[in-house]
């Protein structure tokens, strides 16, 4: 709860401030949102194209305490007069928005460089302009391959730390080749992080920069066909639990042998509120965080997922879980993968002391047990759908539920409203799972099947526009 006893790292009383923050309906954002909501006094303007992730924050009718402390506000960076004063009205602006995934970095290079680099240019400006802190979001992904990957397979060296850890202020950025667009979104975050950290040393902007190592948990991304688009293909997390809730063979890119640390959500956000809240502290600075502890390939990811959703949803484990796919079939053409990412923490613990403390099993367990909470009932419409389990609430709910069992897009028109319910069920809590029931298993109706409709013609504008209402 908010308090006004609360204090920073050096003992000081902790002001209220008023944020604006970029990308504030995203994942991330949604985190740090209900954080700063529940736990904080500070004000949100919340400024984003989307708002689903963020909505059970705004609903009035829900009565928050919290109500007059966060505003939304639907705008597009790219094309809105209203940022810069916006920007003025906030003591701090984070900025969060971004195209952050892969899939978009080769077939929509453009966007993602417009997006990552130029987009974000007026907001460094304004901030500069106006003297106003900026928390600016990088990636991980700015370290690119590691200068290990470049040794012969057989180096010993390969093992040395010095040749795979990656520091802030000393790692370079390896990229590769133009005609490899993966590092589109990396390097166009690599000169938005030099740009940002001229300002500083030219004009005396005060950033922080945050470069995250694969954070995860609830409200990733989407599940294709369901809340997203049925040809989308989001980050490996949301990908995989896809795969699962739909019964089929997780897709391992290239043998699943590139390596990554994970890091829940939760912990991350621990590491982003000492930043807002301890600006001489982590002013000037870059910040590497992740968790090295979870460390695995994206093989091993795949297998631990399998076990904990068998232990989350009841459901046996597929005779074959996983099946090997190559890049440019799951990527197309232009893909390139970072080798292994390994965060050195020196600089965030000796600023801010901040450690990351859930292991991968856990964050696992609590987010496979939100995915299957929330999209378990509209998977019951999917094909590939064969357990007993959901052969029964097939049956039990045949009755009621006309939608052609299998057709993928009529599973996205009943997981919409599924998706709206969810996400604000799981936070209040509220609603039987016979509400449920009816919530996402109603018959069609004219509504429905024009939805339906939309949503084959054109699956990117139907849930633009569903998102815009
Ligand atoms: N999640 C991770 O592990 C991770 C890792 C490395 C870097 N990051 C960075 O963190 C930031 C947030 O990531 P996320 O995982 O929350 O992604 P996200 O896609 O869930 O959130 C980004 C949000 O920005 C919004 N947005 C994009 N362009 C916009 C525009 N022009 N105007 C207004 N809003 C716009 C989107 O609608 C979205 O809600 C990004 O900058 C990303 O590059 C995230
Ligand atoms: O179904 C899948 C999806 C992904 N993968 C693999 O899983 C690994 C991780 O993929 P992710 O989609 O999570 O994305 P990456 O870790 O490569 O990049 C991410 O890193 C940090 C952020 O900047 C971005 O959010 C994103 O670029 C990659 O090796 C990818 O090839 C699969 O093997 N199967």
């Amino acid at each position: 709860m908010a308090s006004s006893a609360r204090v920073d790292l050096d003992g000081n009383p902790i002001k209220p401030i008023t944020i604006c923050m970029i990308g504030a309906g995203g994942f991330i954002g949604s985190h740090l949102c209900e954080k700063l909501m529940s736990e904080t006094p500070h004000k949100v303007l919340a400024l984003d194209v989307y708002n689903d992730k963020i909505k059970h924050l705004l609903e009035p009718e829900n009565a928050h305490p919290w109500s007059d402390r966060i505003q939304f506000h639907r705008l597009n960076i790219k094309q809105d007069s209203r940022l810069e004063g916006l920007i003025k009205m906030a003591d701090l602006t984070i900025n969060l928005a971004a195209i952050c995934t892969p899939a978009d970095y080769n077939t929509r290079p453009l966007d993602t460089i417009y997006s990552n680099f130029i987009d974000a240019l007026p907001v460094v400006k304004y901030c500069s302009e106006n003297n106003k802190r900026l928390i600016h979001f990088s990636t991980c992904e700015v370290y690119g391959k590691t200068i290990g990957s470049y040794l012969p397979k057989d180096s010993p060296l390969r093992q040395d730390p010095a040749y795979y850890v990656l520091k802030e202020d000393e790692s370079p950025c390896i990229f590769g080749s133009i005609e490899k667009q993966r590092w589109s979104y990396a390097c166009a975050k690599q000169l938005i992080e030099r740009l940002i950290y001229a300002e500083g040393a030219e004009n005396g902007l005060e950033f922080t920069i945050v470069r995250p190592f694969n954070w995860i948990g609830p409200r990733m991304d989407f599940i294709p066909g369901i809340d997203g688009p049925s040809e989308g293909v989001p980050r490996v997390l949301a990908c995989f639990s896809n795969n699962l809730l739909r019964r089929e063979p997780l897709k391992l890119v290239d043998g699943g042998q590139s390596q990554r640390t994970f890091v829940y959500i939760k912990d991350a956000i621990e590491a982003v509120m000492l930043m807002i809240e301890n600006p001489a502290r982590a002013n000037g600075h870059i910040f590497n965080v992740g968790n090295p502890n979870n460390e695995v390939t994206v093989r091993q990811l795949g297998e631990m997922m399998t076990e904990v959703y068998v232990k989350v949803s009841g459901e046996p484990k597929l005779e074959t879980p996983t099946i090997d796919v190559s890049s440019q079939e799951f990527y197309g053409v232009g893909y390139d993968d970072s080798d292994k990412r390994i965060p050195d923490m020196t600089i965030i613990n000796k600023q801010l002391g901040w450690n990351p403390k859930t292991s991968l099993w856990d964050l696992l367990e609590s987010t496979l047990t939100y995915q299957h909470r929330t999209y378990a009932e509209a998977d019951c419409n999917m094909e590939s759908k064969q357990s007993s389990e959901s052969s029964k609430k097939k049956e039990g709910s045949e009755n009621e539920s006309s939608y052609s069992v299998g057709a993928i897009a009529a599973g996205a028109a009943a997981g919409i409203g599924l998706l709206a319910w969810g996400l604000s069920a799981l936070v209040s809590s509220a609603g039987s799972e016979s509400e449920r029931k009816k919530k996402t298993m109603k018959a069609p109706g004219k509504d429905d099947i024009i939805q339906r409709e939309e949503f084959e013609r054109d699956p990117k504008g139907y849930f633009r526009d569903l998102r815009k209402n």
